[in-house]
C-alpha cells in the first residue's frame, strides 16, 4: 500500500497532523526553500517528544538547500543525523557536482544514518536513467524520492505517468524507498498510487494550496480521506487448493 509524507513547518503544526495518521511526518521549513531546514535543537526536541508514542510515524528532517558541492553538502547531512531523526533527506540537483557530493555522504550510510535522496522533476531530463540511482544505490541510500524545487506547477507537469512509473520500478529495482512529491492535489491520487510508490508527499495540499500558509485540518482531513478510500494492491497469499482426499 501507498503511504503518505506529510510536511510540517514548525512543532505546533504536528498535533495538527497525528490524528490523521501520516505514515511520516518530515520536518521541514517551506518558508527557506524546497528543502528548508528545522534548527537542529527542534528536530532532536521532536524526536524525543514523540519517541515514546505508540504506533508513531517516521520522522524525516531535510538538511536545507544547498550548492551541490561536497563540503557544503556532507556536514550539513551530519549535522542532520546528530538530531537522531530516522531519515535524513538531501536535495540533489545536476547543476555542480552531484555525484562527487553523493560520494561524500557514503561514510554517513556506513555508520547507519538512513537517507532519502529528493531528486526535483524540474531540473533533471525527465528519465530516470538519467538520474543518479545506481550511485545513491551504491553509496548506501535508504530511498529515493522525485518532488519539484519550484511550486508553481505539480510534480505530473513535468514528468508524465509513464515517466513517473519508470521512476519507481527504477527505484524499486535498487530496494530504495521510493517517493512522489511536488505541489500533489487529492485529484492525484488515485493515479500516482496506482504506480505503487512506497509514499506520497504533501504540504501545500496539506494547507489548503498555500504551502506556507499553515495546516488546515479540514485539508489534511481530505487527504486521509483519500487515502483511505484506496483499494489495496498488496499481493494476498492464494488460498491452498482443496484436498483430494
Ligand atoms: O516532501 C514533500 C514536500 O513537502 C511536498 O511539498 P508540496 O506538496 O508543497 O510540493
Amino acid at each position: 500500500m501507498t503511504g503518505w509524507l506529510a510536511s510540517v513547518a514548525n512543532p505546533a503544526e504536528i498535533p495538527l497532523l497525528l490524528p490523521a495518521a501520516p505514515g511520516i511526518l518530515d520536518l521541514k521549513d517551506p518558508s527557506a526553500g524546497a528543502l528548508g531546514a528545522w534548527a537542529a535543537d527542534d528536530i532532536a526536541a521532536t524526536m524525543r517528544a514523540l519517541a515514546a508514542l505508540p504506533g508513531r510515524p517516521w520522522l524525516s528532517a531535510t538538511i536545507g538547500d544547498h550548492p551541490m558541492r561536497p563540503e557544503a553538502v556532507e556536514p550539513a547531512a551530519r549535522r542532520i543525523a546528530a538530531t537522531g531523526v530516522d531519515f535524513v533527506k538531501i536535495g540533489f540537483a545536476p547543476d555542480g557536482a552531484p555525484d562527487r557530493c553523493i560520494d561524500a555522504l557514503a561514510p554517513l550510510a556506513a555508520e547507519g544514518v538512513q537517507m532519502v535522496a529528493v531528486l526535483f522533476a524540474d531540473l533533471w531530463p525527465p528519465d530516470p536513467g538519467c538520474l543518479p540511482i545506481d550511485r545513491l544505490a551504491a553509496a548506501g541510500f535508504r530511498g529515493a524520492m522525485l518532488d519539484t524545487a519550484g511550486k508553481r506547477h505539480g510534480l505530473r507537469r513535468h514528468w508524465d505517468d509513464a515517466q513517473l512509473s519508470n521512476f519507481v520500478c527504477c527505484t524499486r529495482a535498487h530496494n530504495l524507498l521510493t517517493g512522489l512529491a511536488g505541489s500533489l492535489r487529492v485529484a492525484d491520487i488515485p493515479a500516482l498510487s496506482a504506480l505503487s510508490p512506497d509514499y506520497l508527499g504533501f504540504r501545500g495540499a496539506l494547507c489548503g494550496g498555500e504551502r506556507t500558509a499553515g495546516i488546515d485540518p479540514q485539508a489534511v482531513a481530505r487527504v486521509a480521506t483519500a487515502f483511505a478510500g484506496l483499494p489495496d494492491l498488496t499481493p494476498q497469499p492464494r488460498p491452498s487448493a482443496p484436498s483430494r482426499s
